[in-house]
């Protein structure tokens, strides 16, 4: 790999201040402290903070998450998204849905409003009403990205939107020669979201943490 230009080593102490930024309480502190335990790598600090902002912008009442982990991603949707709103989150391990059932307690999320399933979206997505949800957040198995995505498209209302995360493959997506299964799905999930203006009608890719890839429903 070339040494970093001096331009690359100031976008990156740029990136690294921005995470930074946040300043996280106990219970967020906690779901990390969770996720180590269970081996698990939630959302980085500043993916956690745009979260929290992209929930309180859009104000969703009906939230999708692939991928509980230990709840990291999920309370920080939660502390955005208006008061009364549900958050439905899937994940099959059921060691770390019981760690998040914990974390979202001790942030005051009854269980009516945290709803965890333990399953794989591939069993759970096909029962969830279409054009019901205001969002969906995506940080599950990237080689089921494009199936995700699709099911994503179809329990979005009109304006929903869908993020994704891990969106540049731990820096991979921008590399050409990188031919792996799991990047090129996201570089072709991300043209599509581009390109495919019949199904979303804007799409944008913040480099955040690992990168989050967002798109609003027609
Ligand atoms: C990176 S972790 C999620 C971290 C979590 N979003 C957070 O920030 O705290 C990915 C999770 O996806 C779950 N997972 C893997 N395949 C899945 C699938 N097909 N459907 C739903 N969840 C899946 C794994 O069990 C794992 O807990």
């Amino acid at each position: 790999m070339k040494a970093l230009s001096p331009q690359q080593t100031g976008k990156y102490a740029s990136w690294a201040f921005a995470e930074a930024r946040p300043i996280e309480d106990d219970v967020l502190l906690m779901a990390r402290d969770r996720s180590a335990e269970l081996g698990i790598t939630p959302v980085s600090e500043g993916t956690a903070s745009v979260l929290t902002f992209l929930a309180a912008a859009s104000r969703p009442q009906t939230m999708v998450e692939l991928g509980t982990g230990a709840g990291v991603s999920g309370l920080a949707l939660m502390r955005g998204a208006p008061t009364g709103a549900v958050l439905t989150s899937l994940d099959p391990d059921a060691e770390a849905q019981r760690a998040a059932r914990e974390v979202f307690g001790a942030a005051g999320y009854p269980s009516s409003t945290t709803r965890l399933i333990a399953g794989r979206g591939r069993t759970v997505l096909p029962k969830l009403s279409a054009s019901a949800y205001d969002l969906v957040f995506i940080d599950a198995d990237p080689l089921l990205l494009e199936y995700h995505v699709t099911e994503a498209a179809r329990v979005l209302r009109s304006g929903g939107m869908v993020i994704i995360h891990d969106a540049l493959d731990q820096d991979r997506v921008p590399r050409p020669a990188v031919r792996e299964a799991a990047t090129v799905m996201l570089r072709d999930v991300g043209n599509k979201l581009r390109d495919d203006t019949t199904v979303w009608k804007t799409s944008t890719l913040l480099p955040t943490g690992t990168g989050l890839l967002l798109a609003t429903r027609v």
